[in-house]
């Protein structure tokens, strides 16, 4: 799988060690950013990511900054991105069977390694799950904010 990911200045360790083992597992990994760990902005480097998936030069996304919030709501801000804040196994499998993530968001500052990398795992392994899923899914890429929108 082709797999994009950033960061900010906060998680650039577990981005390493998330690429590197994204790797190991035979996927291809685009690393957008930041090489160091100067302060930068989390919104610049989501908004990449998110170009990236809307592109098509990725499959799917990881975006990681101290808590994942701010990241995660920088990807989200692209219509072709369902970017999911996950932190343990169950969220990151049902990111994926109930909402077709297609970007998961992880705080470093919060998440220890081996949590991450299993989280990862479940994202990159886990099917969709369709059906009802897939008609509020739909619904995202559709948004209506009227008063009465069902
Ligand atoms: O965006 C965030 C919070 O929603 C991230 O956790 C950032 O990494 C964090 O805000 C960066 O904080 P810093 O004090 O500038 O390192």
């Amino acid at each position: 799988m082709r797999i994009a990911i950033a960061s900010d200045h906060a998680a650039v360790d577990l981005k390493a060690t998330l690429a590197d083992w994204a790797r190991e597992q035979g996927h291809e990994v685009t690393d957008l950013g930041p090489d160091g760990i100067e302060s930068v902005d989390y919104p610049d480097y989501g908004y990449k990511l998110a170009h990236a998936i809307a592109e098509s030069e990725a499959d799917r996304g990881i975006v990681l900054c101290g808590s994942g919030i701010g990241i995660s709501i920088a990807v989200n801000r692209h219509p072709a991105a369902r970017c999911a804040l996950v932190s343990d196994h169950l969220s990151a499998r049902l990111a994926r069977e109930h909402n077709d993530a297609n970007v998961i968001a992880m705080g470093a500052r919060l998440i220890g390694v081996d949590i991450a990398k299993d989280c990862l795992a479940v994202f990159l392994t886990t099917e969709f799950g369709g059906d009802r899923h897939a008609r509020r899914v739909d619904k995202l890429s559709h948004p209506r904010f009227e008063k009465e929108s069902a």
